[in-house]
């Protein structure tokens, strides 16, 4: 993103001026106050709004054409939006619906996410009967089974209790470590960005922008206890520090 500025139609300056480089790999979360434009920059990461001005590139593409011509780019919301109708398999194939893709080898894929999320026991399951970490998994595997390069997740462990969140914090580290594919990330928790990211992309409001990109040197793969070592308390205040400008 160079230079990037959204100006919505009602004369709301929602994001200014964001430069903003990341190289395929890393994992960057996004924290700031209600309102900083986080959402906005996701949107027009999607391609589901365009920038006011400034130059948006996605893999090479712009953001229209990197959602349109592949499913390098997936998603997943707070919400796990599952069909209610659908079986856990039927909602995680749902991205290969209208793919020319042989209905044995979604299968095979859809077991493979499963299991990725320890779900593969609960493939006939339908979503009414799964808590909500389940379902939030049901969510992820679904955005897997494409294969994506890129994916957004905004704030994808909101409503879930903070023993679930750490769980899946973990889980979905080791997911991004094994595959390797670049996770944007939204989140008002900065224990949880701190223990998640490369670097962290601390956002104010009025209008929008990227006050620091804060680097997380610490080491991969991150166990549970990384959560009480002095440097991550360390840059816990760091970035902390910037939120208050
Ligand atoms: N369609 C729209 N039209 C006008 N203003 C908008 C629109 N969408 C968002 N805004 C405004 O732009 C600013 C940034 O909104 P955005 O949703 O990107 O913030 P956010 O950081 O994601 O907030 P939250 O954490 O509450 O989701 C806010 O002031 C919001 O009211």
């Amino acid at each position: 993103m160079n230079r990037v500025n959204k100006m919505y139609a009602n004369g709301k300056v929602a994001v200014k001026d964001v430069n903003l480089t990341i190289q395929q790999g890393e994992f960057v979360s996004f924290v700031g106050p209600s309102g900083c434009g986080k959402s906005t920059i996701f949107k027009m990461i999607s391609g589901l709004i365009d920038q006011t001005s400034g130059h948006v590139d996605i893999l090479g593409k712009t953001p229209r054409d990197a959602q349109k011509e592949s499913t390098d780019v997936a998603f997943v919301f707070q919400d796990a939006t599952l069909l209610p109708w659908r079986s856990v398999i039927d909602n995680v194939m749902l991205p290969l619906e209208f793919r020319n893709i042989a209905h044995s080898e979604k299968k095979e894929r859809a077991y493979k996410v499963l299991e990725m999320v320890g779900l593969k026991e609960y493939t006939k399951a339908l979503p009414r009967e799964l808590s909500g970490g389940m379902k939030m998994r049901v969510s992820i595997a679904r955005a897997l089974i494409a294969k994506p390069k890129l994916l957004l997740m905004d704030e994808p462990f909101g409503a879930l209790d903070e023993i679930t969140r750490q769980n899946l914090q973990s889980e979905l580290l080791r997911i991004w470590e094994n595959e390797k594919m670049t996770v944007l990330f939204i989140t008002h928790n900065v224990f949880e960005a701190v223990y998640l990211s490369t670097k962290i992309a601390v956002m104010t409001p009025s209008p929008g922008k990227i006050e620091s990109m804060v680097e997380v040197n610490l080491p991969f793969p991150r166990k549970a206890e990384i959560r009480t070592d002095p440097q991550f308390s360390s840059i816990v205040a760091n970035v902390s520090h910037d939120l208050k400008f």
